[in-house]
């Protein structure tokens, strides 16, 4: 059995916040990996500005070089928007795997305009990193409300595949204020540089030659 954490994104561009909270949460939370959803399209996300799928790819497999990172382009594969179809297939298709949902406080801030997000919290475990400027949001959001009686503590973090769900835990790491907002206000055309660069294989990562393959174990590449 793998633990894996999922980091879904839009990675636009990905940048060392995404690479540092995932070291982290890697060690907090005893992680053999962490997967990099890149969305196809955040659901909430205007498509204004968005970079095109490819350049954000390249982004993230090189901001993921050389860690226990894997980058990937599932949710396009399998056809997925939602997290909550997801986080319902993922288990399914890896069914050696066990999976925690990460995201930064920004995101739980706002979970409860997701679809269908209480389904979400009963299928997989969350750990939220707590980030410069939202967690007094994130605490007062409306998921938080439902979700207050599922904390379990920091301490606890690596017993997370024994909890009952749902089940939250906060994850409080040295808080880096790095955006992707910031980095394209900065460098409007940043993906200009990934251009014709289009990935030559779904995932990066320290171990590609012990990861599934549909040839030897008949399972999907993640
Ligand atoms: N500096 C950070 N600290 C904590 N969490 C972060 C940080 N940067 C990104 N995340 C989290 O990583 C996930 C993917 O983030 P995303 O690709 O949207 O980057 P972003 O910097 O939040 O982008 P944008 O500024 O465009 O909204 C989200 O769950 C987000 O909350
Ligand atoms: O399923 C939803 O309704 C939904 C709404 C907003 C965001 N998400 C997911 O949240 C993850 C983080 O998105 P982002 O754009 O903040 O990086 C990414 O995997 C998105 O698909 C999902």
């Amino acid at each position: 059995m793998k633990r894996i954490g999922l980091l879904g994104g839009s990675f636009n561009p990905a940048h060392l916040g995404h690479r540092k909270l995932s070291l982290h949460a890697i060690r907090a939370l005893g992680l053999d990996e962490v997967w990099w959803l890149v969305s196809p399209g955040n659901p909430l996300k205007d498509k204004a500005g968005m970079a095109p799928f490819k350049a954000r790819m390249a982004s993230a497999q090189r901001m993921a070089r050389h860690a226990p990172i894997r980058v990937s382009d599932i949710e396009k594969r399998i056809k997925t928007r939602y997290t909550a179809d997801t986080v319902r297939k993922l288990p399914r298709l890896f069914p050696q795997h066990r999976f925690i949902w990460l995201m930064g406080a920004d995101n739980l801030a706002q979970f409860h305009k997701w679809e269908r997000w209480r389904d979400i919290a009963e299928q997989v475990p969350i750990a939220v990193i707590a980030r410069p400027g939202y967690d007094r949001d994130a605490h007062a959001s409306p998921a938080m409300g439902w979700l207050r009686r599922a904390v379990w503590p920091a301490g606890q973090a690596k017993n997370w595949t024994r909890w009952r769900l749902p089940a939250l835990v906060l994850l409080r790491f040295r808080p880096d204020p790095t955006s992707a907002t910031s980095l394209r206000a900065a460098d409007p055309a940043w993906h200009r540089r990934y251009a014709g660069t289009g990935q030559s294989e779904a995932l990066t990562g320290s171990d590609k030659a012990s990861s599934p393959s549909r040839h030897h174990t008949d399972q999907l590449q993640p």
